[in-house]
């Protein structure tokens, strides 16, 4: 799996959205929706995954693991305060992909061994995407815990194509944007802009 162009979705996201993303670029989508009937998320999960399954770009669903598995997801991704990595791990099996955030060293140096696949590093900076996010990281920070990871970590929270360089080179797997597509005036081009720094950087 490629994390370089990791798409998470916004509320309420469409699936020609996605999809567009995908055209661009997008190497693997997140299904986030804070506000989403479980059924709803589970609909738009099984329509999602049967289009990205045959481009092999992974499905993970955010936080909510009984959508996962009724859509049959490809994985997971779950949050600091979203349950226990190793009971998340067991539920799902072995075979499917599971993310954990990471706002600080000290959560860093709690991870249990083996229990997740990668690591959302962040915020980098302050985003209105998520009013209840952590303390920002910036670039140092943010390196300091990428630089220390166990498994591949990508950068979250206000990054966009002209961070891609400097995140590239400091070791993230990739950059798990919103905003820099969603709410692009053309989501497939940013999508493919972000897919071609990322390339070229
Ligand atoms: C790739 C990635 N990294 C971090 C997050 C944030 O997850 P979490 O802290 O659980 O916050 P919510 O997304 O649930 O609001 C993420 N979703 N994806
Ligand atoms: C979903 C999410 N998680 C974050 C974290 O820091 O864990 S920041 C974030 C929102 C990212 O949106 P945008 O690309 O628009 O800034
Ligand atoms: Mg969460």
């Amino acid at each position: 799996m490629s994390f370089r162009v990791y798409f998470v979705t916004p509320d309420g996201v469409s699936d020609e959205l996605v999809m567009a993303a995908v055209r661009g670029g997008a190497t693997a989508v997140q299904l986030r929706d804070k506000h989403a009937e479980d059924a709803a998320m589970i609909a738009q999960a099984r329509r999602l995954r049967a289009l990205l399954a045959p481009l092999g770009v992974p499905l993970i669903v955010n936080d909510r693991l009984a959508v996962a598995l009724a859509a049959r997801a490809d994985g997971l991704h779950i949050g600091q305060s979203d349950g226990d990595p190793l009971r998340m791990r067991a539920a799902l099996g072995p075979v499917a992909i599971l993310g954990l955030s990471i706002e600080t060293g000290a959560q860093l140096a709690a991870l249990p061994p083996g229990a997740v696949d990668y690591l959302g590093v962040g915020p980098v900076r302050a985003t209105a995407t998520k009013p209840d996010h952590a303390a920002p990281l910036g670039m140092d920070g943010l390196a300091r815990i990428v630089r220390a990871a166990p498994v591949p970590a990508v950068a979250i929270g206000g990054v966009g194509a002209p961070d891609i360089p400097a995140l590239k080179h400091m070791g993230c797997a990739g950059i798990a944007v919103v905003s820099a597509i969603a709410s692009a005036p053309d989501p497939e081009a940013a999508a493919r802009d972000l897919a071609q720094t990322w390339s070229h950087a």
